[in-house]
């Protein structure tokens, strides 16, 4: 049953407050995976604490003034400090272990912390990635499994409930809500170059995520080339990171004029996917350009890749979206999708944007509801066909 969680009663448990733990392997996994969920549960009073294995010294750096490989280990600590005090938490925690080689630690050592973690923080929710490691990320996986084992080591001493983090797999599309804002701006839209490198980080990220369905892809442009040609069906749009465009109509007698000129931080392409209308314009690269392109990708109903595939098994949400029909607790953080954009801001040195730079309302479509799959307890197996 997939209950859609209004109140934040955790029924585990009378201590009150409960506690929740989420152990992750990276600063940041904790506000992109369920920082919503956190922020609404230490708002209702849970002492909420969060521990990450590694300080994430093997991450990118996407600003360079907030930080260098030399120090990003301690900054990455700090960032998680200010985006626990965003989301309310009680305590975070880094440890000490290696980043990008927790998949190559023993798994009974991972298993033995663990479950010292939860006999010292004697949660009542442990909050950890599933198999799919919400991303694929090999850390993600391997502290997953060590969690999820030592839950089950303990299941029988305490009433842990351990639920898995699950991707939202949304299909919708950053192209089309982009689309639509610009298009109802009074005045066309132009970009800072702060906001030209947030919306490269952010879309490339979210879309990696699961929180929206597109393909992004940073294509180039020589200059005299086609970006768009007038008359064509509109299936992508474009953000330009650099270089200039041209806008050319071409009238019924052949002629063609120039209306206008785009620069960095503007979209092209939005009219027609905004309107569903054939391109109204050519767009020509007038120097060498660069764009940021959306495009729909289809949605492909399997898990993992290769070998590992499987097909997916889903359930309908309301929005239409399908989602893993393991998917057992979607949480509404609608009111905490703030917290988790200011706690997301606060990883600089992985996400350098500003919390107010994109629209709520796309911010909410995409972060509005967070997905878990309750491994712990176990449903009862049922005795009987009918109800008793
Ligand atoms: N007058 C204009 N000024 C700036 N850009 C334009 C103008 N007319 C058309 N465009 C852009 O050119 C694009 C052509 O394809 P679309 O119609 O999808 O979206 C259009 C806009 O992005």
């Amino acid at each position: 049953m997939v209950i859609v969680a209004h109140n934040t009663s955790v029924n585990a448990s009378s201590r009150q407050p409960p506690r929740l733990l989420g152990i992750f392997a990276h600063p940041d996994d904790e506000t992109l995976c369920t920082g919503g969920t956190f922020a609404k549960y230490a708002s209702a009073g849970a002492e909420v604490r969060v521990i990450s294995l590694t300080k994430g010294g093997a991450g990118q750096i996407r600003d360079a003034s907030a930080a260098t490989r030399a120090t990003l280990r301690a900054v990455r600590e700090k960032e998680l400090d200010a985006a626990g005090k965003e989301l309310g938490l009680t305590e975070t925690r880094c440890l000490e272990y290696p980043d990008g080689g927790l998949s190559e630690i023993d798994s009974q050592i991972l298993v033995q912390l663990a479950s010292e973690l939860l006999s010292e923080i004697d949660p009542d929710v442990v909050i950890t990635f599933g198999p799919d490691g919400f991303s694929g990320h090999p850390d993600h996986i391997a502290v997953g499994a060590a969690v999820t084992a030592a839950c089950y080591e303990m299941r029988s001493a305490t009433s842990i409930r351990l639920f898995h983090c699950h991707p939202p797999r949304s299909r919708m599309l950053l192209r089309d809500r982009l689309a639509e804002w610009v298009v109802e701006l009074t005045t066309r839209f132009k970009g800072t170059k702060d906001f030209v490198r947030a919306l490269s980080v952010f879309s490339s990220e979210t879309t990696a995520l699961g929180y929206a369905g597109d393909f992004v892809n940073v294509e180039w442009f020589p200059s005299g080339s086609y970006i768009i040609e007038q008359g064509e069906a509109a299936t992508m749009m474009y953000f330009l990171l650099s270089g200039h465009v041209e806008i050319r109509r071409e009238g019924e007698d052949g002629r063609v004029r120039v209306v206008d000129r785009s620069g960095p931080g503007e979209f092209i392409g939005e009219v027609g996917i905004a309107t569903g209308q054939p391109r109204n314009a050519h767009v020509v690269a007038v120097d060498d350009v660069t764009s940021l392109t959306f495009l729909a990708s289809e949605p492909v109903p399997i898990d993992g890749r290769g070998e590992q595939a499987q097909l997916l098994r889903t359930r309908s949400l309301p929005s239409g979206d399908q989602i893993d029909a393991r998917v057992s607790t979607c949480i509404d953080v609608s009111d905490f999708v703030g917290h988790k954009i200011r706690a997301t801001a606060a990883h600089r040195t992985q996400y350098p944007i500003d919390p107010g730079m994109f629209p709520d309302p796309i911010l909410q479509e995409m972060f509005g509801v967070e997905y878990f799959i309750q491994v712990l307890p176990e449903r009862e197996l049922h005795t009987s066909l009918l109800d008793e």
